[in-house]
């Protein structure tokens, strides 16, 4: 039997299969798992997804993108599946070609009917007898995959081609595999991964596969949640803590890594008090979940965390330039160099430049361009032709983030032929001819940064490339993100519906007016108040408490950090 698990990026496959082959192999069945652990069996496979991920191969045209793929699903199958098939095993495959029909039909926008008879040709007609589609929230698999990359768990691959398009792909890629498995209910059994344990999700899992083996039929095909009491939605402001407590009190026993994650930049006594409670467990995702905040509670779990999670205490600094963030760093500094120097961001302080300086006779030139970007001054131009001369195109290009000048933009001319990404990434906010240029050169191939590099700007260019990207990504909304300017209100207002999360984030910054409580409310009843817009939506109420507060109680939002919430 030939089991192939779909679903969007993050959503749990490699989880599940490789959970379902170890119970299957336990239970006495011989299952050869086609990609175990997420590593393709065939070597020839592996070195075409290695071409398909390559960001430096931007010009890859959908279809040459949809025939690679085949290709590696080709291999695959003639040299892993097909003979484990032979030989009478279970067959298990971490995305086969279903994958494509999503990515290149859905997610891309080729015509499906133009697809089909090339998989049948790639298949030689050796399709799944089960597909397992993992279905998840977009947002919450992008929080679950983000999470796994800060605990180590995957390799950071911000620079995968992957992903450049925007995380729209993946919401069109999920109504793709929704779709497929509507036309085919006796082939396809969707699991929700949203809000079941994993070891649940397991065991419903190993039952209906069991069944199928058997020659049972499979229950139904949705495996949905028993259905709880019924969802209630906030309908004030002021009933969204509670909501958000609640519903994170339910994940902390589930996924609770998770549930710290999201308290990330909430300020406040509540945020606060929870933040304890994780202390002892999770030091190192409490301590970064302080990202943003600057009063008394946060800086004293700085100073107790100092030495047990030092890494982690720097995240937290952001780009904070106060002298009691700055003689922290000094003490960080030998534990966790690279954080430190990165958090330099902006900074052309003495104490920034002593330790930048420390750092340059360790031979640390590549950290300290991380943390250079805003800077302007001689040394800091030193160290990026220092940095150009040695190869370190993309840090150089990182450290000119922020630089409008001429000098600026004729070094990232120079670095344009090296690493077009990394320049594109250091544009942002910028309205200079040189950002425009480049942003009109890779719309089609980088969305998603090219929406990011319109962050803070309100052109008419910028709002009119906003208004071409936002039914396709949510990162159009992201780059309103504090913008009071009614064009970003009719943006957040006309794609509330198709991206909730993002539209309520991009109110950060912004008082709690009657129409940002109705954008956010709306947001709320449209997703049955699901977490990442739940999560979203109280991070705004419990910013408006703190600006609400007498002066002398206001904890200090961090200088420096106006432009930044945290990567949830
Ligand atoms: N129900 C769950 N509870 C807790 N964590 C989960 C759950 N489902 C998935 N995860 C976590 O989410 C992350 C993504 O899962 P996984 O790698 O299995 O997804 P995937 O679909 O294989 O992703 P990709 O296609 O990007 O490789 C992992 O860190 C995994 O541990
Ligand atoms: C570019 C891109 C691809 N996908 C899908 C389609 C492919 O079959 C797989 C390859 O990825 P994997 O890491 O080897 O599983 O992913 C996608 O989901 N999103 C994308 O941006």
């Amino acid at each position: 039997m030939f089991i192939d698990f779909e679903g969007i990026d993050g959503s749990g496959k490699t989880t599940l299969s490789n959970l379902l082959a170890e119970r299957l192999r336990r239970l006495g069945y011989r299952v050869a798992h086609a990609r175990e652990g997420g590593e393709l069996r065939s070597p020839i496979a592996r070195r075409i997804r290695e071409l398909t991920r390559d960001s430096k191969l931007l010009e890859m045209s959908p279809r040459t993108e949809f025939f690679l793929n085949l290709a590696r699903d080709a291999q695959q199958l003639e040299e892993v599946i097909a003979p484990a098939l032979a030989r009478g095993e279970v067959c298990i495959s971490d995305r086969y070609l279903y994958s494509q029909l999503a990515l290149s039909g859905g997610g891309r926008g080729m015509p499906e009917t133009a697809l089909e008879p090339a998989c049948e040709l790639a298949s030689q007609g050796l399709w799944p007898d089960l597909v397992i589609l993992v279905d998840v929230e977009p947002e919450l698999a992008r929080l679950r995959k983000r999470l796994g990359k800060s605990k180590g768990e995957r390799a950071p691959d911000s620079d995968s081609r992957k992903g450049l398009a925007g995380a729209g792909l993946a919401v069109r890629m999920r109504e793709s595999f929704l779709a497929l498995a509507q036309q085919d209910p006796s082939r396809w059994l969707i699991i929700e991964n949203n809000d079941l344990p994993l070891h649940v999700l397991e065991q419903r899992l190993v039952e209906a596969v069991v069944a199928r083996l058997e020659g049972r039929e499979l229950p139904a095909q949705r495996m949905t949640p028993p259905s709880a009491t019924p969802v209630q939605v906030p309908t004030t402001v002021d009933e969204v803590e509670e909501h958000f407590f609640r519903i994170l009190d339910g994940l902390e026993v589930r996924e609770p890594q998770l549930a710290v994650w999201l308290l990330g930049g909430i300020p406040g006594f509540a945020a606060h008090q929870r933040r304890l409670g994780f202390l002892e467990r999770f030091p190192g995702l409490t301590v970064r979940s302080l990202i943003g905040l600057d009063d008394e509670p946060a800086r004293a779990l700085r100073e107790l965390l100092a030495e047990v999670v030092p890494q982690d205490v720097a995240m937290s600094l952001g780009t904070n330039p106060s002298p009691q963030a700055m003689s922290l760093r000094e003490r960080l500094y030998a534990h966790a160099p690279a954080d430190v120097l990165s958090s330099l961001k902006r900074n052309d302080s003495p104490e920034a430049w002593a330790l930048r300086e420390h750092a340059l006779r360790e031979g640390r030139l590549g950290e300290v361009l991380c943390g250079l970007a805003g800077v302007d001054d001689g040394p800091a131009w030193a160290a990026r032709e220092l940095g150009v001369r040695s190869g370190l195109y993309a840090d150089a290009a990182r450290s000119l983030t922020g630089l409008g000048s001429a000098r600026a933009d004729a070094l990232r001319e120079t670095l344009l032929a090296h690493d077009r990404l990394a320049v594109l990434r250091s544009v942002q906010g910028l309205d200079t001819p040189f950002a425009w240029q480049l942003r009109a050169a890779l719309e089609d191939k980088a969305l998603k940064l090219v929406l990011r590099s319109l962050t803070g700007l309100s052109t008419d260019e910028a709002f009119a490339l906003r208004e071409r990207g936002a039914p396709l990504t949510k990162e159009a909304l992201d780059s309103l993100d504090g913008l009071d300017d009614p064009r970003a209100w009719r943006l957040r207002e006309a794609f509330v519906s198709r991206w909730p999360a993002t539209g309520v984030s991009s109110l950060e910054g912004l008082p709690m007016t009657e129409q940002a409580e109705a954008l956010v409310l709306r947001a709320l009843e449209l997703t049955a108040a699901r977490l990442p817009v739940l999560r979203n939506a109280y991070r705004l109420v419990a910013a408006s408490h703190m600006a609400a507060l007498p002066s002398e109680r206001t904890p200090q939002r961090m200088a420096g950090d106006g432009a930044q919430r945290p990567v949830l």
